[in-house]
């Protein structure tokens, strides 16, 4: 038996961020592995016009949750929902459900944040850093908490190379930052936020920094670990391969190739794309919760959740093996046929976005213009183009994680629990990943059915017979525009034609010479 699985059985759980996507898996897999765990408590605040509950029933019904739903029907009379909102004091949870909250966890998985990068600084130090200190002050008077499971990300300490297993110092300190936020006026704090953040790249991963120290120096008795994953991608084999159910880190971006909107993006090539699947870190979350719980480690221990020092895969690489994927399975309705022009250069990207995003945009507004229909391309490329400012840090550079912190958990784990919550990257095949991932995209995300892939198929050889007649007009254009009406544009014209010839003529002397 899994001592892993066999931990959680009988206990009772709290996660934050349960609706969101890394809290899904993990819900999901403590449901279906261990299902005697006592409770699973999970804080939800209502939004978009749902109650908490509503949005729990909604929740329940989702795909991810189909094999748990196999296995044991009434999975969900174990999610205990709470009504709550981290940004508020006492996170706006009951006297009657703290009560019940602090007589009765055992184990707290914190997994709520805003990730998003262009986070007004205030709020995301309202909800990553504040929220943190009074989840964390709730946790103190847990009278049977075993353990605290903090998720931060690899990338809290961006603005390092080489990050180890160990906790950083902010440059400035949180409680006066957040006693700044309270009084000053909004429009300065939005002035002086590059000032604040210094070399981190947004307020998301800055504040995710803040959060990891003020763990450190709150924690007191608590037994906490935390938890770093790097790009966190769609599942490599639980509850299905390729599962995902946002736009986040890479997949907006996959997506869009797919798609067919996106034919540039700025990357290096050889630089690292330090992906891992979601359910590798839900296994390692897990494996950390029993770890921190049983064998209470003296020191609290950080794990960095990374592939790129065990098995790297390029952004280059990742890039051949989405458009190959889509060509193979392509999205509905593409706008163009998928294919990426990748490169570190700001010169050649910007040529790039140019000629294959904003022209054929304009072209194809201009249509729609023209045909009475509202133009949209435009306003989706823009959209695009801020997305790929903010991720570009991302992917033009490499980092170095140490991870002895949880190749020491996995050498500890039994051959059982190994399997069971497998959270070795060194077997992760990367192409069969990618596809899988891709597939996913298309089938969980964009509920697209794959029986529709003749038919994108056809929609795709149609965009290609559209590209050779433009291409074809677009030559003839510029022949009647500027080479039939200059001499010297037809000498030049005439000499490169002569050129080519020469060098046809002579590579064919040169290959029947040497048959
Ligand atoms: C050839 C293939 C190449 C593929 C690879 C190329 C590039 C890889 C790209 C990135 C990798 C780097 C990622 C680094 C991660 C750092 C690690 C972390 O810790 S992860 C936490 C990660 N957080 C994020 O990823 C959040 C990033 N997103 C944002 O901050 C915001 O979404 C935004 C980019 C600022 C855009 O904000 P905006 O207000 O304009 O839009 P919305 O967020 O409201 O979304 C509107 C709409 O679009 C969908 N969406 C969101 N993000 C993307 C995206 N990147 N691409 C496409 N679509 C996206 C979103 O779901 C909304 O849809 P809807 O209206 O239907 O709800
Ligand atoms: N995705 C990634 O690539 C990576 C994520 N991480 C970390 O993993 C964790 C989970 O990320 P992920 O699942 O991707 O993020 P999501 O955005 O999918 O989920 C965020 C969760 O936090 C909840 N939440 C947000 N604001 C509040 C609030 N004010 N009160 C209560 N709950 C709130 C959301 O609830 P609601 O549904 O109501 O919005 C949602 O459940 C985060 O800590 C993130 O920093 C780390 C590295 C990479």
């Amino acid at each position: 038996m899994s001592s892993i699985a066999a931990y959680y059985n009988g206990k009772t759980i709290l996660i934050t961020g349960a609706t969101g996507f890394m809290g899904k898996v993990l819900m999901e897999k403590l449901l279906r592995s261990s299902p005697d765990v006592e409770a699973v408590y999970i804080l939800v605040r209502p939004k978009a016009g749902q109650s908490m509950q509503e949005r729990v029933a909604n929740m329940v019904k989702s795909k991810v949750f189909d094999r748990v739903r196999e296995d044991c029907p009434n999975f969900q009379e174990k999610i205990k929902p709470i009504n709550a909102e981290l940004t508020q004091p006492n996170l706006s949870i009951s006297a009657k459900d703290l009560q019940e909250l602090l007589s009765q966890v055992n184990v707290v998985f914190h997994c709520a944040a805003t990730v998003r990068f262009d986070e007004p600084l205030k709020h995301a130090l309202l909800l990553n850093v504040m929220g943190t200190q009074q989840l964390l002050s709730l946790a103190r008077q847990m009278q049977k908490l075993e353990a605290f499971i903090h998720i931060s990300t690899a990338y809290a300490n961006c603005n390092r190379r080489n990050i180890d297993e160990v906790i950083y110092p902010p440059p400035v300190e949180t409680k006066k930052l957040c006693d700044l936020m309270e009084w000053m006026d909004e429009s300065v704090i939005q002035e002086i936020t590059p000032k604040l953040i210094g070399d981190w790249p947004n307020t998301y991963t800055y504040t995710k920094a803040l959060a990891e120290y003020l763990v450190q120096q709150e924690k007191e008795h608590l037994n906490i670990a935390i938890i770093r994953p790097s790009i966190v991608g769609a599942s490599w084999h639980e509850p299905f391969p390729g599962w995902i159910d946002n736009f986040n880190g890479a997949s907006g971006m996959i997506i869009a190739a797919g798609k067919g909107i996106l034919q540039t993006v700025k990357v290096n090539n050889e630089a690292v794309a330090d992906l891992i699947p979601v359910d590798v870190v839900i296994n390692l979350t897990l494996a950390a919760g029993w770890y921190t719980a049983v064998h209470r480690p003296k020191t609290m221990l950080v794990y960095n959740c990374t592939t790129g020092g065990i098995n790297p895969f390029c952004w280059g690489e990742i890039g051949y093996h989405v458009i190959s994927t889509f060509k193979r399975n392509p999205l509905e309705q593409a706008f163009r046929i998928p294919r990426a022009q990748m490169t570190s250069n700001y010169l050649i990207n910007q040529y790039w976005i140019a000629v294959s995003h904003k022209a054929p945009a304009m072209l194809y507004d201009l249509y729609m213009r023209l045909t009475g229909r509202k133009p949209r391309m435009m306003k989706i490329f823009n959209r695009l183009h801020k997305s790929m400012l903010l991720l570009e840090y991302f992917t033009c550079q490499s980092w170095e994680w140490s991870s002895e912190n949880t190749n020491t958990l996995m050498a500890q784990l039994s051959p059982e629990d190994r399997r069971l919550f497998n959270f070795d990257v060194r077997q992760l095949h990367w192409s069969e990943y990618i596809e899988n991932y891709c597939i996913g995209a298309k089938k969980y995300l964009l509920n697209e059915d794959m029986s529709g892939i003749p038919a994108a198929k056809q929609h795709l050889r149609k965009l290609r017979n559209i590209q050779y007649a433009f291409n074809t007009t677009l030559l003839v254009i510029i022949w009647r525009i500027f080479i039939a009406r200059s001499q010297m544009a037809r000498n030049i014209w005439y000499f490169v034609v002569s050129l080519c010839y020469k060098f046809l003529s002579y590579f064919r002397a040169s290959s029947t010479l040497r048959h």
